[in-house]
C-alpha cells in the first residue's frame, strides 16, 4: 500500500504529504455535474451535482428507491449516464469504459464473495487485481491480497473457503478485494446492511484507518450506525435529486429498530438547507 496520500483543504487543494515524485494535480476524486440517469421508461436521477474532495468521507443517504445505488453504479459504468457528466479524478466516465479502475475500489450492494465456487478468501481478493484486459495477475498479487485481508482483520482466514463465511465476513472480503488495488477512492454501497455487530465494528475501524491515511470514501448508507462518528458530510437523495449536501444528519429515532419500515412517503417540501443545526432527515 502507498503510505503517502494527498490530504486536502476545504477547497480541494493539497495541503500536506505531497511526494517529490507526485503526479501533477488532477481532478477531484468525484465530480458530478447535472447528472441524469434513465432506466427503461423511468428517470431515476435528475440534475444531480456534487464534488467529493480528496480525503473526504461522504455518506450518500436517502430512502429506499431514492437512487443511491443507481448513482454509484453510474460512476463505475454499470448504468449509462443519459445527461450531464461524472468525472473520477478528472476522467469523464460518461463513456462506460473510461472508469479509472486503477484508482478506485468499489464494493457493490448485497453480493456474496465467490458464491457457488470453492474459492478461498485469498482467491477472491486476488481477483480484484484482474484488469478486464487479460487473465494474468501482476507480480506480488499474493502479498497484496494478504495485506488487503489484513486491513479488514481477516489475514488469518486467507486460506479458508468463503462458502463458510458469515455475511459480515463476506462483506469484509469484498472490501479487501476493493482495497487490493490500493485505491485512492473507495465506493461502498450499503456495507453495513445485514451484517453482525462485530463485522460492523471491524468495518468502521478499517474505514477510519483508510480515512486517516487520506483515502477518499463515498459510502451509501441506510442508517449512520457505526460509521456515524466518522462522517463529515452527507449528501441526501430524494426522488433522484439531491435535497441536502452538508453536515451529516442525525438518524430519526427508532430508525434502526427491528421491523422499522425504511420506505417512507416522500415530500419534496422536506428540503432543508445545509447549515441547519440538529438536522433530522427521514431516510
Ligand atoms: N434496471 C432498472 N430498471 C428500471 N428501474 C430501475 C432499475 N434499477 C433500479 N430501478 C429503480 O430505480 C429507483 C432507484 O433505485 P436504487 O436501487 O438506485 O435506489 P436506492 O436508493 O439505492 O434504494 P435501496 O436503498 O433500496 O437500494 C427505484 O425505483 C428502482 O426500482
Amino acid at each position: 500500500m502507498r503510505m503517502t496520500r494527498h490530504r486536502a483543504g476545504a477547497d480541494g487543494t493539497q495541503t500536506d504529504g505531497a511526494r517529490p515524485d507526485a503526479p501533477p494535480p488532477d481532478g477531484a476524486p468525484v465530480a458530478v455535474e447535472d447528472l441524469g440517469v434513465v432506466l427503461g421508461a423511468s428517470t431515476i436521477l435528475r440534475g444531480v451535482s456534487f464534488t467529493v474532495r480528496p480525503g473526504e468521507i461522504v455518506a450518500l443517504l436517502g430512502a429506499n428507491g431514492s437512487g443511491k445505488s443507481t448513482l454509484v453504479k453510474s460512476l463505475v459504468g454499470v448504468v449509462p449516464i443519459a445527461h450531464g457528466h461524472a468525472r473520477l479524478f478528472g476522467q469523464d466516465v460518461t463513456a462506460r469504459h473510461s472508469v479509472p479502475w486503477n484508482r478506485i475500489g468499489y464494493v457493490p450492494q448485497r453480493v456474496t464473495s465467490g458464491a457457488g465456487v470453492p474459492a478461498t478468501a485469498l482467491e477472491v481478493v486476488v481477483s480484484g487485481l484482474i484488469d478486464n484486459q487479460r487473465l494474468r495477475l501482476p507480480r506480488g498479487a499474493r502479498r497484496r491480497a494478504l495485506a488487503a485481508l489484513d486491513q479488514v482483520g481477516l489475514a488469518d482466514r486467507a486460506g479458508d473457503s468463503v462458502q463458510v463465511f458469515s455475511g459480515g465476513q463476506h462483506q469484509r472480503v469484498l472490501i479487501a478485494r476493493a482495497l487490493v488495488r490500493d485505491p485512492d477512492l473507495l465506493i461502498l454501497d450499503e456495507p453495513l446492511a445485514g451484517i453482525d455487530k462485530r463485522s460492523k465494528d471491524a468495518l468502521a475501524a478499517t474505514l477510519e484507518a483508510l480515512h486517516a491515511r487520506g483515502t477518499t470514501i463515498l459510502v451509501v448508507l441506510h442508517e449512520l450506525g457505526e460509521l456515524g462518528p466518522l462522517l463529515e458530510r452527507a449528501i441526501v437523495l430524494r426522488h433522484g435529486r439531491v435535497v441536502h449536501d452538508g453536515v451529516s444528519p442525525s438518524p430519526t429515532a427508532g430508525h434502526d429498530a427491528p421491523g422499522h419500515d425504511h420506505v417512507h412517503p416522500h415530500e419534496d417540501a422536506g428540503h432543508r438547507p445545509a447549515h441547519v443545526p440538529n438536522l433530522h432527515v427521514e431516510l
